[in-house]
């Protein structure tokens, strides 16, 4: 059994006096635990609505997701979402906003203190404990985004775009952060981009959706060494990257 399985998944949206528009059509995909999974293609081939549905957030029209053998009914906490903006709460500093999950589930303070202290170290933000978002720079404040989503205990970490707004240095700087955090807390992430650099750079497998939208045109297995020692100049890499690109017949907006 895949620890995530997606069956069969439809999605049209429809409106009166409209033609419903398929969203996603006929969507088959496993997911092992710890995976590092991209989600990419040409804009409006479904990739934010699979996600949101994986969040819960979104019904899909038929089909299923199972999760560790059970159907996905609604967002949980178990699967945690990270935006493309940070949704950080202002009037509360860094720790308390990450500690806010845990504080909504009825953590008691000292506990949830340390558990966000936890993940301050992980994502790289000590001595910033009591900052408020507005002091803090982009990167830095989708850093907090996914200790907040981490700290939850996710079984599922679910990012949609989450470095789209950063400049090109803090997004290299970025997706380098997200892998020692993937190498430290191994969990399975779904991630959503436009980049095609980004999404060889960081994944196990790319999910290509296709130039008809919703469908899954191709899954590519990314073969390159583990963790920072992966390099964009391996030969490797830049024909993954090319051939990926040779298959999302519409323009990307960025590669
Ligand atoms: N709430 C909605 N109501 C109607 N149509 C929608 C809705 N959400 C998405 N769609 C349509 O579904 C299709 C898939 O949209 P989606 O946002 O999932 O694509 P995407 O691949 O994430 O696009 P992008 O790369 O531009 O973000 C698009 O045609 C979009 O217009």
């Amino acid at each position: 059994m895949a620890f995530l399985s997606v069956k069969n998944l439809n999605k049209k949206f429809s409106k009166e006096g409209v033609k419903p528009l398929t969203a996603l059509d006929s969507i088959n995909l496993d997911i092992e635990k710890e995976e590092f999974i991209s989600l990419v293609g040409p804009s409006g081939c479904g990739k934010t609505t699979l996600l949101r549905i994986i969040a819960g957030l979104e019904e899909p029209t038929s089909g299923e997701i199972l999760l560790e053998g059970n159907k996905i009914q609604g967002p949980d906490p178990e699967r945690g979402m990270v935006f493309q903006e940070y949704s950080l709460f202002p009037w509360l500093n860094i720790i308390d906003n990450i500690a806010f999950g845990p504080e909504m589930k009825g953590i008691g303070k000292e506990e949830r203190r340390e558990r966000a202290a936890e993940y301050i170290d992980i994502v790289n933000l000590e001595g910033f404990e009591n900052s408020y978002p507005h002091e803090l720079s982009g990167g830095m404040r989708q850093r907090v985004a996914i200790a907040r989503a981490l700290a939850n205990a996710p079984k599922l970490l679910l990012m949609d775009e989450p470095f789209g707004a950063l400049d090109a240095q803090t997004r290299n700087r970025m997706q380098h952060e997200l892998l020692d955090i993937h190498e430290k807390t191994r969990k399975t992430v779904i991630f959503v981009t436009h980049s095609v650099d980004e999404a060889v750079f960081l994944s196990d497998r790319v999910v290509i959706l296709g130039t008809r939208p919703g469908r899954i045109r191709e899954i590519v297995e990314i073969d390159l060494p583990e963790g920072k020692k992966r390099e964009r100049t391996d030969p490797e890499f830049i024909r993954l990257r090319k051939y990926i690109l040779s298959q999302i017949s519409d323009n990307p907006q960025e590669h």
